[in-house]
């Protein structure tokens, strides 16, 4: 018998692309067991394999930077609780420094749905008991038919796994300009946050030439981040879904005056923040 539960749950983080560098990502999970069924006359009850893999992919690969260890652009090293890596991508590189569980270090050449897929189930093989034979995973990102950005960040205050430097998400981007659906200005705001690094400018603590070295301390530990400058976009204020509405909103409105600007900006799947500017306000 099998058993499905579809887009049981998303999870957002980040990885390393050997040609992009740093994107974030958000992807939808969905499973799948085979097995007999039990004196419940179930293969598995649907509230323990929910709760089970929500668990397992909260504190494995939410919120964290994916590093696929067989890849030949990386160097790795681990000490004292964190982990120091380096990545070699185009014509640049990037390093990170950062407690050992804000990064999955992922057994293969390179991260993709099936690749982490493919981790997943090795790590969950024994989850369900002997009863289930088979388990299959898949991750598949949100249908978007409009635009859409990739960005990493880090949120040093939050006092959850957001404050990991360097998670993201794919996310959605709607504009109206003088209430009318703006499809140019959103597929500006995607093209320019494509594969960004959102950083805050007081996280800076150097800028060798041609990189921005970000680093902060939170709760969870010492984080630092050197990005490519060209692949990293600033803003004063912290990088909550909230502060990129606001940023977008308040661009918009100064290089389009008298006009009225209605920025729905997501974070991942299924939410984010709305900020209305309006002509002359
Ligand atoms: N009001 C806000 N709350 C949170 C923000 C934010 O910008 N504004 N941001 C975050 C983090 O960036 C985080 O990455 C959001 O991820 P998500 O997994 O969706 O958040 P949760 O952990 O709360 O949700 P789960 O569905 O349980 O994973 C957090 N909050």
């Amino acid at each position: 018998m099998l058993l499905f539960v579809d887009q049981l749950t998303n999870a957002d983080f980040s990885y390393l692309h050997p040609e992009r560098g740093l994107l974030g990502e958000t992807w939808l999970a969905s499973i799948q067991l085979e097995g007999q069924l039990d004196d419940q006359s179930m293969v598995c009850d649907f509230g323990r394999v929910k709760k089970q893999v929500r668990t397992f992919l909260d504190d494995r690969i939410d919120h964290c930077l994916l590093v696929p260890t067989r890849s030949p652009n990386l160097t790795w090293a681990e000490q004292d609780g964190q982990i120091k890596l380096e990545w070699r991508f185009g014509d640049t590189q990037l390093r990170c420094r950062s407690p050992k569980s804000a990064i999955a270090l992922i057994d293969a050449d390179q991260i993709t749905p099936s690749t982490v897929a493919h981790w997943c189930e090795q790590q969950l093989r024994h989850a369900f008991g002997d009863g289930v034979a088979r388990l299959t995973m898949a991750f598949e990102e949100e249908a978007i038919s409009g635009a859409f950005y990739h960005y990493s960040h880090g949120l040093k205050k939050h006092d959850g796994n957001c404050q990991r430097i360097a998670h993201g998400h794919r996310s959605r981007i709607q504009i109206w300009r003088n209430g009318v659906k703006d499809s140019g200005l959103e597929q500006y705001w995607a093209d320019l946050w494509k594969d960004i690094y959102i950083g805050t400018r007081d996280d800076i603590i150097g800028q060798p030439d041609p990189l921005i070295d970000f680093r902060y301390q939170a709760q969870q530990g010492d984080f630092f981040l050197s990005m490519p400058a060209k692949h990293c976009y600033l803003v004063d204020s912290d990088t909550t879904v909230e502060c990129l509405a606001e940023h977008i909103a308040s661009s918009l409105a100064e290089q389009n005056p008298g006009d009225s600007i209605r920025v729905q900006a997501y974070e991942g799947v299924n939410k984010g923040a709305i900020v209305q500017k309006k002509a002359g306000a």
